[in-house]
C-alpha cells in the first residue's frame, strides 16, 4: 500500500503575489495548498495604508481560482511616514497581521524602507501597544558589509537594539539563512520567532556559485555556506515553536531573471510542500512536518489552526519545470534532488 502523511493544512507565513496578471498566474499554486499566507506587501509602488491593503486584498479574492477557500492575510510596508493611527484601526478592522520592515534597498522593492529607524519608534511603539508584529527582513544595507555578513550585523546592529527599545514588540524574523539567527530566535525567551523558507534547507551558496552562475538559486538573503543550512535544518525540524514556514516564494520571469543584474528570488509555490516532506523525512523528523507547516505559525500570530488536512502521499511528484505568465515564463525551484512525495 502505498504510504501517505496527513497533516493539518498549512499556510505560508511570507509570500509574495505580485499583482496583476502575476498575480493571477501564481495564486493558484498557493491557494491548491495553503489555506493562508501572509502577503508581502512589496509592490510597486507599495502597499503602505490600510486603503492600500484593502484594495490589495480584493484583488487577491478576485483571482482565486472557483471554490478556493483561501485567506490573504494582509501586511503593511513600514516607511518611515506610516501613521500609526492608521496601523492601528487597519489591526482593529481585522485587515492586517504584520507590519513589514525593509532596510531601504536591501531587497526587491525596498526603495521606500527604512533608513533612520528612530523615525519610525511611534509606530512600533503603537504595534508593541496593540500586539501587532513586526516582520524584518534582517539584513543591513552598508556597502563595507559582506552581503554574506548581512544578516547576522542586522541582528546586532538593528534588530537587537530595536527589541531593546521595545520589549512588548512582536518580532519574526524573515527568511533567516543563518546559524547567528537560529540562536539568536532561541536565546530570546518571548516576542521573537522566524520563518524559514523551503529553498534555504535545501541549497547552500554552492548551489549558486560552484560550476557556473545559477541565476534560478540567488535570493536574498543569499545562501550561507553549508553550516549555516544544516543549522536552518536542525531548527526548522526540531519542532521548536519559535520556528516555521514562510516560503518566500517570490516569482520572477526567467528575463527579468537572467539579466546581467538579474532579480533576487526563487519560485517555489508550486512544490513546497513535497520538498518539505522530502526534508523532513530525510532528516528523520517527519512527525514535525505538521509543527512547521501547519502549528507553529498560527500559535505565533494569535490564529487557530486550519481544521482542514493536507494529504501526502509516497510516490514522486509530478511539477513543471516552469509555469506560464503573460508576462513571460517563471522558473519553478529545482531542488536538484529527486522527490519522493506528491500532494494527494
Ligand atoms: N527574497 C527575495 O530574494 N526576493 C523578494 C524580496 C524579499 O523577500 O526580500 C522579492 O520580492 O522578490
Ligand atoms: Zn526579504
Ligand atoms: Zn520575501
Amino acid at each position: 500500500m502505498t504510504k501517505t502523511l496527513t497533516i493539518r493544512r498549512p499556510d505560508d507565513w511570507h509570500l509574495h503575489l505580485r499583482d496583476g496578471d502575476m498575480l493571477r498566474a501564481v495564486l493558484p499554486h498557493t491557494s491548491a495548498h495553503f489555506a493562508r499566507a501572509i502577503i508581502m506587501p512589496n509592490l510597486v509602488p507599495p502597499v503602505v495604508t490600510m486603503a492600500d491593503a484593502s484594495a490589495y486584498r480584493d484583488r487577491i479574492v478576485a483571482a482565486l481560482p472557483e471554490g478556493s477557500g483561501f485567506t490573504p492575510l494582509m501586511t503593511l510596508y513600514l516607511t518611515e511616514n506610516t501613521d500609526p493611527a492608521d496601523v492601528a484601526a487597519a489591526h482593529a478592522a481585522g485587515l492586517i497581521h504584520a507590519v513589514k520592515l525593509y532596510p531601504a534597498g536591501a531587497t526587491t522593492n525596498s526603495a521606500s524602507g527604512v533608513s533612520n529607524f528612530d523615525n519610525v519608534a511611534q509606530t512600533l511603539e503603537k504595534m508593541a501597544e496593540i500586539g501587532l508584529p513586526l516582520c524584518t527582513h534582517g539584513e543591513v544595507t552598508d556597502a563595507d558589509v559582506d552581503i554574506f555578513d548581512r544578516e547576522a550585523v542586522f541582528i546586532d546592529r538593528v534588530l537587537d537594539p530595536i527589541r531593546r527599545k521595545h520589549p512588548d514588540l512582536r518580532v519574526i524574523m524573515e527568511h533567516i539563512t543563518t546559524a547567528d539567527a537560529v540562536d539568536y530566535v532561541k536565546s530570546q525567551p518571548q516576542n521573537l520567532a522566524a520563518t524559514i523558507t523551503t529553498h534555504h534547507l535545501v541549497i547552500n551558496r554552492n548551489h549558486i556559485l560552484a560550476g557556473g552562475i545559477k541565476p534560478h538559486y540567488y535570493c536574498l538573503p543569499v545562501a550561507k555556506r553549508e553550516a549555516h543550512r544544516l543549522a536552518l535544518r536542525a531548527a526548522a525540524t526540531s519542532g521548536d515553536a519559535r520556528f516555521f514556514l514562510g516560503t518566500d516564494s517570490a516569482p520572477h520571469t526567467d528575463a527579468n531573471k537572467l539579466l546581467p543584474c538579474g532579480c533576487a528570488g526563487c519560485f517555489t509555490a508550486t512544490n513546497t510542500m513535497s520538498i518539505l516532506a522530502e526534508v523532513f523525512e530525510q532528516d528523520g523528523a517527519l512527525e514535525h512536518l505538521e509543527a512547521f507547516t501547519s502549528r507553529n505559525g498560527p500559535t505565533y500570530y494569535r490564529l487557530p489552526v486550519n481544521e482542514d488536512t493536507l494529504t501526502l502521499t509516497r510516490q514522486a511528484p509530478d511539477y513543471p519545470t516552469h509555469i506560464d505568465t503573460p508576462d513571460g515564463p517563471v522558473t519553478v525551484f529545482d531542488p536538484d534532488m529527486p522527490l519522493n512525495w506528491s500532494i494527494s
